[in-house]
């Protein structure tokens, strides 16, 4: 087995994907097959689904496990992509701590397993370890203001323990790392009942429904197409010059009320925007600084919201519903401070 160099020497790698049936991980399935590497696909299928990865069950080179990555799992490989975790908030939101057992045991197993078997391991962190960011655009020195008894603290102070994993093991052990920070990305594989804002509008537009703009619609995200991403998650590991962590992801920043406006253009649907409570602890702003991403990567997005959305509304509009489960009830904008906060009274009383 090789490490370091082997991208050079040894062009068909034994590649692990945890989470690989998820959104951003059966394209990276999809992306490595095609290039030849011998890919297993790890999932425990919470919020995902074997159809996702129905293209590849049968190639010589992919294999299916279903597996939970709070669990060991022992493979010989020379990559590990660890994206396992639930990603939208409410889905990590449904089961706060088997989130954060995800992240934290999750990257201890595969940290020890690329230990082991001298693997180069990929952690995909998030901009969610900026929290409620201060300063705008997010640089990867920044620390990030983040609430750690919070509603969503599961999932930033899960990907904020996973990094520092990383960076000891590293440290400790010599662990070949890259940490990639990963920003809200959306495009064709979303699940329709993923919940995030992406395909919610799409979703309501396509079915002439309410646009559900949580608070005021003022707070920005930026948004990156799939393929960009996976370019630069693969650009990422397969370079020399940087363990990382190093933002991927698009900077043309929007608030949200104009991301609605852009579903409603983009499907040509009468629907009406409503305001619903913003979620506890929702950041107010997010754009990455990738600086570092095109300077050491040599990396960075081509294809703008405008180009991309169509892409998204076309795949959303060809989807066969009722091949999609929802994999939970609970809906972000009910998780507010202000319920808490009515919880915690209630409980006193
Ligand atoms: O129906 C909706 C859904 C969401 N929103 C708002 O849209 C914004 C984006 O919300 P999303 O649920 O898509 O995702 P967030 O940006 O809050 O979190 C995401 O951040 C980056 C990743 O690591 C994760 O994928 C996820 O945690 C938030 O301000 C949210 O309040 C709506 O206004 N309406």
């Amino acid at each position: 087995m090789s490490n370091g160099t082997a991208e050079k020497k040894d062009p068909y790698l034994r590649v692990l994907v945890t989470g690989g049936a998820g959104f951003l991980g059966s394209h990276l399935c999809r992306r490595l097959v095609a290039q030849g590497h011998e890919v297993v696909c790890l999932d425990n299928f919470f919020t995902s689904q074997k159809t996702n990865v129905a293209d590849l069950i049968g190639k010589p080179n992919f294999e299916l496990i279903r597996h939970d990555v709070t669990t060991p799992f022992f493979i010989e490989c020379d990559q590990i992509y660890n994206m396992a975790c639930p990603a939208s908030p409410v889905h990590y939101q449904y089961n706060p701590v088997k989130t954060m057992k995800t992240s934290v045991l999750g990257a201890m197993n595969m940290l020890g397993l690329a230990k082991r078997v001298k693997a180069r391991l990929l952690q995909a962190s998030t901009s969610e370890v900026y929290g409620d960011p201060e300063v705008s655009p997010q640089p990867e020195e920044y620390w990030g203001k983040v609430n750690c008894n919070g509603v969503r603290s599961c999932y930033d102070e899960g990907k904020r323990a996973a990094e520092t994993l990383c960076f000891d093991y590293h440290r400790q052990n010599g662990v070949d790392i890259r940490v990639a920070r990963i920003f809200n990305t959306y495009g064709p594989g979303m699940h329709p009942y993923d919940g995030r804002v992406v395909s919610n509008f799409i979703m309501q537009a396509i079915n002439g429904e309410d646009i559900t703009v949580y608070g005021e619609g003022k707070q920005t995200r930026s948004f990156c197409f799939v393929d960009d991403l996976v370019d630069g998650l693969m650009k990422l590991m397969n370079q020399t010059s940087t363990i990382g962590p190093v933002n991927i992801g698009n900077p043309g920043e929007f608030t949200i009320k104009q991301l609605a406006e852009l579903a409603i253009k983009h499907t040509g649907s009468s629907s009406k925007i409503v305001h619903l409570p913003l979620p506890g602890d929702d950041p107010q702003q997010r754009k990455p600084d990738i600086t570092k991403a095109r300077e050491i990567l040599g990396w960075e997005p081509k294809i703008k919201l405008e180009d991309g959305l169509p892409k998204a509304v076309a795949y959303f509009s060809s989807l066969d519903l009722s091949r999609f489960r929802k994999p939970t009830k609970h809906t972000a904008h009910l998780n507010t401070d202000a319920q808490a906060a009515d919880a915690s009274r209630a409980s006193k009383a």
